[in-house]
């Protein structure tokens, strides 16, 4: 048959092109990712219609094999997958946890875990899970001081804040980590060292969902709302879709359900909140495309450049916007040791 080379052939070529841009590289025949299937089913995890696939764009995520609708249910991890911190406290560092003075933080706990486990290797039972997480992250904790003083000023600032808040968790963890040495052949200065540190925060800061656990005294003060869910956390960001996700005490499983449609062969896109790209790129190490919450930093110094000298308000409005959390600070503010952000607000 002979080819249309008219306007609608051209339309047609040049829709085929973009879908193949737009629809992923299936990769779920690669073994890891049967190993890590294999291993959510043993702990109850039916198997959905979502596959592993590498889109451009986005890099790695999930597709479906099924067009989805608003209302269907985009995926359902059962409890017995989720690693939290009471994973953590039932496995061998649990009791140096319960002892350890003062307590350490959930995030730290966690991190702990993580470390511990990639180091066990073949005798972890995370295995499945460990080889399919990224080697590295982009979050601007990660990135060299030259690429961080190119950023703009405001990012700048708070790239060099995450950056040392986690040489400071370093430095104040590592008297826990040398308690852990009874359980580890090798010197725990070498496993526990800066690098593999800043590898588990961002595992944590950039992967984990939001489930609240109520506090338990062998853990400080700060919040333990913290869970990693393998499989699930394949899942990329869109601003523009909206999802309802949280844990079903019923099934005991985290359910996260779509409100927008999903085409069969596309990415499947969850929402981690309304951040703009500032915080996206702090947070989860990317910036998205034509973001509505995009907005613009600015300080106080260059507001009250630009304010009319006329105005006799200008004190107070700025004021206000300080009051609100509204203007970034210019002096040097003080490390100050922040939780990370969960993949997703409970009412994302
Ligand atoms: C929860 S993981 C999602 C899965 C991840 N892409 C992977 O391969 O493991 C979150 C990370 O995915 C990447 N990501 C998520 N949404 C993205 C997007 N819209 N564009 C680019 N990267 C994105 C970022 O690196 C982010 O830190």
């Amino acid at each position: 048959m002979k080819k249309s080379r008219g306007r609608t052939g051209r339309k047609r070529r040049r829709r085929k092109h973009l879908k193949s841009f737009m629809d992923g590289v299936n990769c779920s025949h690669k073994l890891e990712y049967i190993k890590l299937k294999k291993w959510l089913k043993e702990r109850g995890f039916e198997d959905s219609n979502l596959r592993p696939a590498e889109f451009w764009g986005t890099g790695r995520g999930l597709m479906t094999t099924k067009a989805l609708q608003a209302g269907d249910v985009i995926i359902s991890l059962p409890e017995k997958c989720l690693l939290t911190t009471s994973t953590v406290l039932s496995s061998c560092l649990g009791g140096h946890i319960e002892n350890w003075k003062p307590p350490v933080s959930p995030l730290l706990a966690l991190c702990t875990f993580l470390i511990a486990e990639k180091h066990a290797g073949e005798k972890s039972p995370w295995k499945p899970y460990l080889d399919v997480l990224p080697k590295t992250y982009t979050c601007p904790a990660c990135l060299e001081p030259d690429v961080i003083n190119l950023l703009p000023n405001p990012l700048k600032k708070k790239a060099q804040e995450q950056k040392m808040m986690i040489q400071e968790l370093f430095r104040s963890s590592r008297a826990f980590f040398s308690s852990l040495q009874p359980l580890f052949a090798e010197s725990t200065g070498t496993i526990f060292n800066f690098s593999a540190l800043e590898w588990a925060w961002c595992t944590i800061n950039t992967r984990t969902i939001y489930m609240k656990h109520p506090h338990r005294d062998c853990f400080s003060l700060e919040p333990d709302v913290y869970a990693l869910a393998p499989y699930l956390d394949l899942l990329n960001h869109s601003p523009n879709v909206q999802v309802t996700a949280g844990f079903n005490e019923q099934t005991r499983s985290y359910e996260i359900w779509t409100n927008s449609q999903c085409k069969k062969y596309q990415e499947v896109l969850i929402c981690y909140g309304p951040h703009d790209n500032q915080r996206l790129l702090l947070e989860y190490g990317f910036v998205a495309l034509d973001n509505p919450h995009s907005s613009v930093y600015v300080s106080a110094d260059i507001l009250l450049k630009y304010f009319s000298p006329l105005d006799k308000q200008r004190k107070a409005k700025v004021s206000i916007l300080k009051d609100h959390d509204f203007l970034e600070e210019n002096e040097q503010s003080i490390v100050k040791q922040r939780n990370p952000r969960p993949l997703q607000d409970e009412t994302a």
